[in-house]
Formats: C-alpha cells, sequence, structure tokens
C-alpha cells in the first residue's frame, strides 16, 4: 500500500537524525520538506520567531494546537526548562500517531503530552483533566477558522491569564482575517505582527503574537 507523506516524513527522521537529538530531527524534517516533499510545519525561517518567542518567554506552561507530525511540538519542547510541560492537541489519529513517533526519536517525551481529539471538545477539559490552571503560551496551527473560536472558548474557560502569549502561524497563507480582526482590535490583547515567509517559499506569510490583558 502507498506510503503517506507524513509517514515519509517520519522515515527521513528515523534515517536522517539522531534519536535523542531535538536539532537533527528539525533539520531532517527542513532538509526533506525542502529538497523531498513540501508539508505544512511552521519551518526554519518561522521556526526562528517560535524559538525567540519561547526562549524570550520561558514558559511553564504551552499549549499547541494543531500538531500536525511535531515539528513545531519539538521545536517548542525542546528550548522548555525542566518540569515545564506541552499539552498538543491533534484530532487525526494518522498525524498523531506519527507525531508521537517524532516526538519520541527527539527524547523529548517527557515534556510532551499529545492528546488526541478536536481542541473544541478538549479545551473545556483541559483544567479538570490535564491539571493546567492557565497557559504562560497557546501555539495557534491548526485549521485557520478555529482559531479565533478556540481563542474565545480559552478565555471563557478561564484559560488565559494577565500575559498568556498567543502565537498563531499562517495569519497571512492561508490567512486568519477574522482572528486577526479581533486580536488587533480588542482591548483585551496587545498584538504584534512578525512578517516572515510560509514555510519553504518566497509567500509571504507571518506569526502574530498577541498578550492578553486579563
Ligand atoms: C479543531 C482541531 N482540533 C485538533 N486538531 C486539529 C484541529 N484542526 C486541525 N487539526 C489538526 O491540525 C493540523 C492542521 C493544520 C492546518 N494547517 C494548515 O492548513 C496550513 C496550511 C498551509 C498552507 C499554505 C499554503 C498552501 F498553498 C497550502 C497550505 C500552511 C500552514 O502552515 C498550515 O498550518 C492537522 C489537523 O489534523
Ligand atoms: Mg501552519
Amino acid at each position: 500500500t502507498q506510503s503517506t507523506r507524513p509517514q515519509r516524513l517520519l522515515s527521513a527522521v528515523q534515517k536522517n537524525a539522531t534519536r535523542g537529538d531535538p536539532c537533527s530531527v528539525v533539520k531532517a524534517i527542513d532538509q526533506f520538506c525542502r529538497s523531498k516533499e513540501w508539508a505544512m510545519n511552521v519551518g526554519d525561517e518561522k521556526g526562528c520567531i517560535l524559538d525567540s518567542v519561547v526562549s524570550e518567554l520561558n514558559p511553564t506552561t504551552v499549549l499547541e494546537l494543531g500538531t500536525y507530525c511535531g515539528y513545531s511540538t519539538v521545536r517548542i519542547a525542546n528550548l522548555l526548562p525542566p518540569h515545564a510541560k506541552l499539552i498538543t492537541l491533534e484530532f487525526n489519529p494518522d498525524f498523531a500517531a506519527i507525531a508521537r513517533q517524532v516526538i519520541a526519536w527527539s527524547g523529548l517525551e517527557e515534556k510532551v503530552q499529545l492528546v488526541e481529539g478536536a481542541s473544541g471538545d478538549l479545551i473545556p477539559k483541559i483544567k479538570q483533566d490535564f491539571g493546567v490552571q492557565t497557559f504562560d503560551l497557546v501555539f495557534l496551527d491548526h485549521w485557520k477558522d478555529r482559531y479565533l473560536p478556540d481563542t474565545k472558548l480559552m478565555e471563557a474557560c478561564g484559560l488565559l491569564r494577565k500575559g498568556s502569549i498567543l502565537l498563531a502561524d499562517n495569519v497571512i497563507c492561508p490567512g486568519t482575517p477574522d482572528y486577526l480582526e479581533y486580536v488587533r482590535s480588542s482591548p483585551r490583547y496587545e498584538s504584534q505582527y512578525f512578517k516572515s515567509h510560509l514555510e519553504y517559499t518566497k509567500v509571504e506569510d507571518g506569526l502574530e503574537k498577541s498578550v492578553f490583558l486579563g
């Protein structure tokens, strides 16, 4: 039977990256996506902006919406201090299975909790089921029409505190117009756009960093 692109991405990691070395896993995926098959990872250029936001914030609790193959999961978890936790939500079981293996290859399982399911169903359960009260950082990279409803849901569930940071991928391409309008016009957020390019291309894209003001 034909392999899928995520399966081929995982094979490239297992072939070209060193077990337990997160940087080699990130490099192997970027090399695969540049030279073999494009895939919707945040990528190396926007990944550097993600790294700088994480490093500056030094978060203890991180939520990622949309694991896919685990590329940004590994990038973020690699920068977390000891005992910090990254919860990542993925509703496609095939993607989740690949991501678990990519995360395991990088040796970062202790820092990551991958939960299978739809963000809209899981977000209301996080406080009671995962022992997290609020998130220092949320990385949004799932279906683009879910960014806004899930942000409002996180607000309603009390998962954001004064100073929580939302970092959203793809605010230009494919674009998240309703989310951008919301975080840029709401008095409850202070937003900043980081201009970059769509992963592995010259097309404009960027990340929007929004601080929740409480
Ligand atoms: C609601 C919900 N809950 C849990 N997991 C969810 C979810 N919605 C999606 N997911 C999971 O996240 C992943 C989906 C991510 C969606 N990302 C995208 O659609 C996406 C698309 C592009 C793109 C740009 C230009 C082009 F020409 C073509 C594609 C680039 C990107 O960086 C992207 O993140 C996989 C999916 O199973
Ligand atoms: Mg993306």
